[in-house]
């Protein structure tokens, strides 16, 4: 935090986009969360602003659907909604945003009051928003915070255009790129995991190391939203910010400290050593239609209307990153993602090399250590153990730290409930920073451009399923291996 007595002033909370569908289903919610649990500076009020006109009763209306309210917090629930305000107006007029100014100060009164900009707005309208906000909106007293979501552009010249366009308004300290994999519990986890036992800190590395493989998987196609999705496809969706924000923080060095930006400091630096990726290094697929997904009917991704006939937009990718530093040089960090997938699945596999100098006639397995992001956290060891009992046999199986069980009473807060409040509280730990940024496109930007010129044809794999069949064989090629041969014995709590 910048100042703890920054808590005491007013502060306003202004939702542009406030009509769309980020807003209603998750930035109201999420602020009405952090409220409801008075998480809040005292006085914050909340200022939605976009071009269509409403009324907060109209707004508060859409949210419902989305917004929980558990019994006993219908007055709080009254409260929030008489602590939120409404403008329409258009997001290129700078007499709009001159009202929306006044609309602010209200709640200010001429002392020190702080000011958050929530962008929930197309990328189209971004720059003129900045402007606006900038030339008519900013505190005069108190901080101007400006939070905003992806797509951070969609390769490296519209990427540093656009961070060129917002350093000439606001600090870097005044911006707040969200990736929201960053406020996940156990992606919040992954530097605690690493830096905080020395167990794993002296095996982290090349020599102990086989393969890391880092996943996305979702169980839905692009379900009407097929026309936004194919200008960007998967790896700009997933790979190119979720799967390389956690690659990034399983990778790097160990921070001077647990200041922002020293931990951001080693995520450019270890980014800095990887080359971006070549088309060996990668598979694209494509869902196609299944005529029994589910006991039901599952369209592919080219049925969608709001798809472009023949679009080889990818919306599985699997690609292998090479980090040419001394801790990892030689080791593949696999990233693969996909809709209309078999399951809903974040996770990353550490994979252990194989025992050297085996003495149980081949039958031991590497160990993996798990760390499911979600559904339902859980970090789990798979290791070998001998069989209970007079036999000397091997048994494959785990440490288990699996959250529900672990953690009963533990409430873990949505990741957009984090990372707002951290934009409150002034910490930009779990932000993505300009530079971060530029490295990512470096990475991605050539090979996406190979894909598209080329018309790269995706990998047909069928929805529901787990994927192209030609990944596994990709896995095995990056040196994962997959036995077939573990089991889990799910504890009846689970
Ligand atoms: N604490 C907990 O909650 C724990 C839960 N478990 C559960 O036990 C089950 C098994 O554990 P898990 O570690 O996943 O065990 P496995 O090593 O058997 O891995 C299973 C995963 O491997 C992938 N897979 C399947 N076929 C192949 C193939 N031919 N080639 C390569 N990969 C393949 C699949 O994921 P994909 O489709 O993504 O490739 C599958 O989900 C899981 O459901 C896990 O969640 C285990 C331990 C603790
Ligand atoms: O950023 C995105 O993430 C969501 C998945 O988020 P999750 O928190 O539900 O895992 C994905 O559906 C969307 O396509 C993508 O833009």
């Amino acid at each position: 935090m910048e100042n703890k007595a920054d808590f005491d002033y007013p502060h306003t909370f202004i939702l542009l986009g406030a009509s769309g569908d980020l807003a209603k289903k998750k930035i109201y919610p999420t602020i009405w969360y952090l409220y409801r649990d008075n998480v809040l500076p005292k006085n914050t009020k909340f200022v939605g602003y976009a071009r269509t006109s409403q009324t907060v009763s109209e707004v508060r209306e859409k949210c419902k659907k989305y917004i929980k309210v558990r019994p006993g917090e219908e007055d709080k629930y009254e409260e929030f909604w008489a602590a939120n305000d409404y403008l329409a107006g258009a997001y290129d007029k700078r007499i709009d945003f001159e009202k929306l100014n006044q609309l602010i100060c209200k709640n200010e009164k001429g002392i020190v009051a702080n000011r958050i900009f929530y962008l929930a707005v197309p990328p189209t309208v971004f720059e003129d928003v900045t402007v606006n906000i900038k030339n008519s909106c900013v505190a005069i007293k108190g901080y101007t915070r400006v939070i905003i979501e992806k797509p951070f552009g969609r390769d490296d010249v519209s990427s540093d255009k656009l961070s060129n366009h917002l350093a000439n308004l606001f600090k870097e300290e005044q911006i707040y790129r969200i990736d929201h994999y960053l406020g996940k519990e156990m992606v919040q986890n992954l530097m605690t995991i690493r830096f905080a036992n020395q167990i794993f800190c002296p095996s982290w590395n090349r020599s102990n190391i086989a393969s890391v493989l880092i996943s996305f998987k979702e169980p839905f196609g692009t379900e009407g939203r097929g026309g936004y999705f194919d200008d960007f496809g998967m790896i700009r969706d997933v790979m190119q910010n979720h799967l390389l924000q956690i690659l990034s923080l399983i990778a790097m060095e160990k921070p001077v400290s647990l200041h922002p930006n020293d931990i951001r400091d080693e995520k450019v630096k270890v980014l800095r050593h990887i080359p971006a990726i070549e088309m060996k290094d990668i598979l694209v697929g494509q869902y196609v239609g299944n005529p029994n997904g589910n006991g039901e009917e599952k369209l592919g991704y080219l049925d969608d209307p709001t798809v472009p006939k023949g679009s080889v937009t990818p919306t599985y990718a699997l690609a292998a990153l090479w980090i040419n530093n001394a801790r990892w040089e030689g080791v593949p960090f696999i990233l693969r993602c996909g809709k209309a997938l078999n399951e809903r699945k974040a996770e990353v596999r550490i994979q252990y090399k194989d025992v050297p100098g085996d003495i149980f006639g081949g039958n031991t397995k590497r160990n993996e250590l798990v760390i499911r992001v979600q559904p339902g956290e859980a970090l789990y060891l798979k290791m070998m153990s001998k069989s209970p009992g007079m036999k000397f046999d091997l048994v494959e199986t785990e440490l288990d730290l699996t959250y529900s069980m672990r953690y009963r009473e533990a409430d873990v807060p949505d990741a957009y409930e984090r990372l707002i409040l951290d934009v409150f509280t002034g910490t930009q730990m779990h932000f993505v920073r300009s530079d971060e940024l530029k490295e990512a496109w470096r990475i991605f930007t050539p090979i996406l451009q190979q894909l598209e010129e080329n018309h790269v044809q995706p990998h047909p794999y069928v929805f529901g399923s787990r994927g192209p069949a030609a990944a596994d064989g990709k896995l095995a090629e990056y040196n994962f291996k997959y036995s077939g041969s573990y089991k889990w014995q799910k504890p009846s709590i689970c």
